[in-house]
């Protein structure tokens, strides 16, 4: 093949982003957005690689399934697509999904994401298998004994607009449960969203004593509290939810400290119409992935909080690992997944110019500075900015 040149004076080339959790809604929920368009908004975002959680209709919980995902996507030809299979029957807690023939075709871990396992029992086999697999467990903690019915953060803005809350233990309740798992069966234990204070001393504590446990954070719990909460409050929605602000710095201080290993985006597509149900009937979730890097860079590597390299790391090398992909770095002779970007870019958020179906976002409006403005997928530009 020819060589191409791309020049990118005065902008940053970095390794292709990698997200470790995505929701592509396909098959099933194709209004709410398709792997292509999924894909698409992935390397708009900067990203390369992204692993897809497996809350579809049907739930991706055979081998076939995997297969069907891998083949749309490649038919995308945007980012690559890892997905990820279920840890029980159609998520339903009650009996193991067939995670030997997923892995075999191409499963890179496990997770009920959208609940919580129940069952400490099935949590543990699981763990054994995925262990004897060499594949991770992608962990979404939440007791729902103890959410409740909640909507929101079980705290102030709660009480404030008279909403059932959701309090911070209905994570760290499963998560003490599973790290202990985790410490007895050995396998990798992946906690995703991590949104408390008291889960991310769990996690130092569990690491300190040779736990085999990463962890991920969003954007959204890095940037936003509940007090950041306003109308329409359903943009303001999702799983677990925004906290309070000693929470928020807790997630920071972990990022920093390495207790937190990576930030994955949760991008969670959901309709206007949907979303327009109001804060008690509209479903959890937002979208991140167009607008990830911009949000941190301004929020955090701006205001000194993180480093831009150790941004950078915690979407790229870190996700790698997580997935034992070798991607991840930019290296003679390794895939060309690269993205450039342009620090110095300001931009405000417009989910109207969002290529993924999904337009909830609480960002809507917001001033972001370094946009990503070239993506290569393979060696090839999968996406390119056109200059104003
Ligand atoms: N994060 C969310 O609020 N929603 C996710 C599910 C999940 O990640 O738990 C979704 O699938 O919509
Ligand atoms: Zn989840
Ligand atoms: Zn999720």
């Amino acid at each position: 093949m020819e060589d191409q040149i791309v020049y990118a004076s005065g902008k940053i080339v970095v390794p292709g982003f990698i997200d470790v959790h995505v929701h592509l809604r396909e098959p099933g929920y194709e209004e709410k957005e398709t792997i292509k368009t999924g894909a698409k908004a992935a390397v708009k975002g900067g990203f390369t690689t992204i692993a897809s959680m497996p809350n579809t209709k049907p739930v991706i919980d055979q081998a076939e399934l995997i297969t069907y995902v891998l083949t749309k996507s490649e038919q995308a030809g945007f980012a690559k697509v890892l997905p990820i299979g279920a840890i029980t029957k159609k998520q339903e807690g009650q009996e193991l999904a067939d995670l030997f023939g997923m892995k075999e075709k191409g499963a890179v871990g496990f997770s009920d994401d959208g609940r919580g396992v129940k069952s400490s029992g099935l949590m543990k086999q699981a763990m054994e298998i995925a262990k004897t697999l060499g594949v991770p467990i992608l962990a979404h903690c939440e007791d729902i004994d103890l959410t409740n019915g909640g909507v929101i953060h079980d705290g102030r803005k709660a009480n404030e607009l008279g909403v059932p809350g959701i309090p911070a233990e209905a994570e760290y309740i499963q998560l003490a449960r599973d790290l202990i798992l985790a410490e007895i069966t050995g396998v990798h234990y992946h906690v995703c969203h991590v949104s408390s204070k008291r889960s991310v001393e769990l996690i130092r504590e569990a690491k300190a004593r040779g736990v085999n446990v990463t962890v991920e954070v969003t954007p959204h719990h890095l940037v936003l509290t509940e007090d950041d909460l306003k109308e329409p409050y359903s943009q303001f929605k999702m799983n677990p939810p925004l906290r309070t602000e000693e929470d928020r710095q807790a997630l920071i201080k972990g990022l920093k400290d390495g207790t937190i290993d990576m930030i994955a985006t949760d991008h969670a597509p959901h309709t206007e119409q949907e979303k327009g149900k109001g804060l008690l009937e509209a479903p959890f979730g937002i979208v991140g992935l167009e607008i990830a890097f911009p949000l941190l860079f301004t929020n955090l590597v701006k205001h000194h909080l993180i480093s831009l390299e150790q941004l950078i790391d915690s979407l790229t090398i870190k996700p790698a690992s997580l997935l034992g992909l070798t991607l991840g770095k930019i290296e003679k002779g390794s895939i060309a997944d690269i993205t450039v970007i342009d620090l110095e870019k300001i931009q405000s958020v417009d989910p109207t110019q969002f290529v993924s179906k999904g337009k909830n976002t609480p960002f809507f409006g917001w001033k972001l500075q370094g946009w990503p403005v070239m993506t290569i997928v393979n060696g090839k530009i999968v996406w390119e900015e056109k200059e104003e």
